[in-house]
């Protein structure tokens, strides 16, 4: 492979709804598309995950226009590659960052896997050829609006429902949908909302019988869960703490998570998400892929990867339609009883529809 060219391009798509979490709300999906054109003329896409804000990480919009035009793009342009597991070597100088270089990275996972007449999921290990996903949820207005929006996605047959937390709207939550839903796999994310002092709030959570505790305490916190884990029935599941397979590595050894979510964006790409998979694997800590609000490019990747063989709990990656009127590839991602089909076809095993793209596009640049 030689990257001979690459587009960056600002897209907004509206939402159908607001999605709020317990660090703000978005009515609207900002997001970098990336579009590396390898010397052979293959195209691959990438998705950066980074928001407009920079209140789940530290990443937004704008700086990973900056990091991706004066750092990355320069270290990956006209250079031989062999392989896409090359990109983290080549991009080590730079820290951090994870969200601009995984949206490069992952271009280049898609040339690859073209390259080599493979899906992206064969060519990260996967074998499932179908994924079972859930649902994730925001902060309603009151808990009747959420039990019936559950209600919807639970005929739909999304295989868990994952509810938003934070202080006020926990405890009572929890026990009215466990009530109206006594059967259904439902997980609280807490987005961070609370400290080690609301121990014995949290506690409250383990009369209702929950897959798990998303990310209770600070988004770069380890020492904590591991003292708040002990205290809990409900296995926590580490989100925003999980960089890289050393800090998956230390807070599996410290007893601070029973559950990854593995965010592709998050972990800085797909080599790391795959090497995180594998030591969870050889742990016994399951995972799954969370979601960002993506378009059809980062649920492509997300699907692909969720076909490895220890994404054993159902992620995000619901329909595209769950977020937007019409996405940017074709297919659109589909989730029929709250199943994928994963494509078989090489590459992402979606369409990117250009047109789509360029009525979403408020910014572009290109680089040679
Ligand atoms: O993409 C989806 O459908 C899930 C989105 C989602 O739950 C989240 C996206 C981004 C930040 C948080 O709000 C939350 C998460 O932390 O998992
Ligand atoms: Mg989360």
């Amino acid at each position: 492979m030689k990257i001979e060219h690459i587009v960056i391009r600002h897209l907004e798509m509206d939402m159908k709804a607001p999605f709020t979490t317990s660090f703000g709300t978005f009515d609207k999906k900002e997001f970098l598309l990336l579009e590396a054109i390898d010397a052979d003329g293959t195209i691959g896409w990438g998705e950066s995950v980074a928001f407009n804000v920079p209140f789940y990480s530290e990443e937004t919009v704008k700086t990973n226009w900056h990091m991706l035009e004066d750092f990355l793009i320069p270290l990956i342009l006209h250079k031989e590659i062999i392989h896409p597991s090359e990109v983290n070597e080549i991009f080590s100088a730079i820290r951090k960052n994870n969200m601009a270089k995984s949206a490069l990275e992952g271009a280049i996972w898609d040339i690859y896997s073209q390259q080599t007449n493979q899906s992206l999921a064969h060519a990260l290990g996967g074998t499932r050829k179908n994924i079972d996903v859930g649902i994730s949820i925001g902060i309603q207005n009151s808990i009747e609006e959420l039990v019936d929006i559950v209600a919807g996605f639970v005929k739909e047959g999304y295989k868990r429902i994952k509810v938003k937390i934070k202080p006020d709207w926990d405890v009572e939550v929890m026990r009215t949908l466990r009530k109206t839903f006594p059967d259904v796999a439902i997980m609280a994310d807490a987005n961070s909302a609370y400290r080690l002092a609301d121990t014995e709030l949290l506690k409250q959570l383990d009369d209702f019988d929950l897959m798990m505790i998303e990310q209770p305490l600070a988004s770069d916190d380890i020492i904590d869960h591991a003292q708040l884990q002990q205290e809990l029935a409900t296995p926590i599941c580490l989100d925003e703490s999980i960089h890289s397979l050393e800090d998956a590595r230390k807070a599996v050894e410290l007893g601070s998570t029973k559950i990854i979510n593995i965010k592709i964006g998050r972990v800085g790409g797909l080599t790391e998400a795959v090497k995180i998979h594998d030591y969870c694997k050889e742990n016994n800590i399951p995972v799954w892929c969370g979601g960002m609000l993506e378009s059809g490019v980062g649920r492509a990747h997300n699907v692909a990867l969720t076909t490895l063989e220890n994404f054993t709990l159902p992620g995000d990656t619901a329909s595209s339609s769950r977020y937007f009127e019409k996405d940017i590839i074709e297919p659109e991602v589909i989730a029929e009883n709250g199943s994928i089909e994963v494509p078989e076809t090489a590459g992402i095993g979606y369409t990117v529809n250009r047109d789509t793209v360029e009525s979403y596009t408020v910014a572009k640049k290109e680089y040679k």
